[in-house]
Order: structure tokens, then C-alpha cells, then sequence
């Protein structure tokens, strides 16, 4: 079985009198340890996709499994459990805490979580060793994602969710942050999934799933990704 599954899955969110399919049979496997790139149009279901793996939601049917686990049929406090315990969050925007250090923001989450990682270990791995004792507002916009990725790593979750992990940032940064995600992966063997509207984050990953008006329409793997300082977009 694989580590992610997703089998048939589909989300209906009813406005009115009107439907909006936006998973309509979604189906993939994502293997343990993979850097996995999600890719799509606006609008294919990307968000909506994550959030279902994310355990922010649940689909209307269908099958998501994670490390064997069957994650749609949770109840909510389940999906508690799941969101703290299993899953690490990426987002766009970094969300941390503005009146938190660097290393507080770590700590924060990674307290609630049964077998964390040493918070100021986190940091270093993504190289803000000398910097946990500064506010957001004191670090840039890909050091300030640093933290965000250090903050879902110090969890020590089974998976890696990223959602647009570079759009706030300029070319540069965000390339380092891609290159993070892979080095981290690849370190530590940690599974990550990235889902992002740009394609050429393909090109880094072991398994690429283009997603379009709410399906997989097609799922590869990639036998020698490029390492992320070289792809160009
Ligand atoms: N909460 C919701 N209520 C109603 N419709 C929704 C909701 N969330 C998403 N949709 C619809 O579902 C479809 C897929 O949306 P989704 O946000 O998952 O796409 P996306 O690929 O993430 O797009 P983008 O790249 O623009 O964020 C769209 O038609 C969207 O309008």
C-alpha cells in the first residue's frame, strides 16, 4: 500500500442551488520519502486537494490514506489528532506568530505534539541558528518561511504539506526555499508534498501529479530529478 492514497475522491460544495465539483474522482499514490510536486491550473483543485490531506476537511466520497491509516471516515476529533501529529504545514504567507520569536514559534507547535524534535535543532537545519532570538518582523520574507519550515519540521510529522511555499518570495529566495524542501526531504527522508501552479518545481521532484478540473490526469515519477539550484522559471 502506498504511504499516500487517494482513491476516487471527490468534493462537492453546495452554494445554493448550486454545485461546485472541485475534486471529481481524484485518484494517486504518493510513495514514503518522496519529494512529490502537485501542479495545476487555477481552479483544478489543488487547494481543495490539500486540504483534504490536510485533514482541514473531509471529502464528500472517496478513499485518503496515510501510512496505512484511513484518514476520510475521522471524526473531528481524529482529524485534531491527524493535523497536530501527523502533518507539517508550509504556507504561502509563513503564518508565525508576530509577538514570537524564532524559536518560540517552534516551540509553540512543536509542544503540542508527542514526539517533537529539539526546536533550536529545527532552526539549524534550515540555518537560523543565529537568529532564534528575533521577531518576524526583525527577519526577511525566505528567512521568515525558514522558520515556517522549521516550525512543521520540529513536529516531526510523517508529512510534509506545502502549499505555495515560494509565492511571496522573489526568484532567488525562492529558489533557495525549493532547495531547502528538497535537501530536507532527501536528508531526512521525510515525505513532501508541494503544491504549487508552477511547473517547473517538476523538474526537482521524484513524482509529479498534474491535476486538472478535479483529477489526476497523470501521474509520473521522475528517475533523476535536478537539484533545485539549477532549475530556472
Ligand atoms: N469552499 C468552497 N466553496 C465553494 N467552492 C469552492 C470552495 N473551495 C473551492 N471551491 C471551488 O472549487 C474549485 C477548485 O478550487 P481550488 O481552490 O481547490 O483550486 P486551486 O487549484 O487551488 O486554484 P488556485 O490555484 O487558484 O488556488 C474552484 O471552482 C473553486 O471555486
Amino acid at each position: 500500500m502506498a504511504f499516500v492514497h487517494f482513491e476516487d475522491v471527490r468534493k462537492v460544495y453546495h452554494m445554493g442551488d448550486v454545485d461546485v465539483c472541485a475534486l471529481d474522482g481524484m485518484t494517486f499514490d504518493i510513495e514514503r520519502g518522496e519529494l512529490c510536486v502537485i501542479v495545476g491550473p487555477s481552479g483544478a483543485g489543488k487547494t481543495t486537494l490539500l486540504n483534504m490531506l490536510g485533514g482541514m476537511d473531509r471529502p464528500t466520497s472517496g478513499v485518503i490514506e496515510l501510512g496505512g491509516r484511513q484518514v476520510s471516515d475521522l471524526d473531528d476529533r481524529g482529524l485534531t489528532l491527524y493535523r497536530r501529529n501527523d502533518i507539517g504545514f508550509v504556507f504561502q504567507f509563513y503564518n508565525l506568530v508576530q509577538n514570537l520569536t524564532a524559536l518560540e514559534n517552534v516551540e509553540l507547535a512543536s509542544q503540542i505534539c508527542p514526539d517533537p524534535l529539539p526546536s533550536a535543532e529545527a532552526l539549524a537545519a534550515v540555518g537560523l541558528e543565529g537568529r532564534l532570538d528575533n521577531f518576524p518582523a526583525q527577519l526577511s520574507g525566505g528567512e521568515q518561511q525558514r522558520v515556517a519550515i522549521a516550525r512543521a519540521i520540529a513536529k516531526n510529522p510523517k508529512l510534509l504539506l506545502c502549499d505555495e511555499p515560494t509565492g511571496a518570495l522573489d526568484y532567488r529566495t525562492g529558489k533557495q526555499i525549493l532547495a531547502l524542501l528538497q535537501d530536507t526531504c532527501r536528508a531526512t527522508g521525510r515525505t513532501v508534498a508541494i503544491v504549487t501552479h508552477n511547473s517547473a518545481f517538476t523538474q526537482v521532484a521524484d513524482r509529479v501529479i498534474h491535476v486538472r478540473e478535479g483529477r489526476a490526469t497523470s501521474v509520473s515519477t521522475n528517475p533523476s530529478p535536478a537539484p533545485a539550484s539549477s532549475v530556472e522559471w
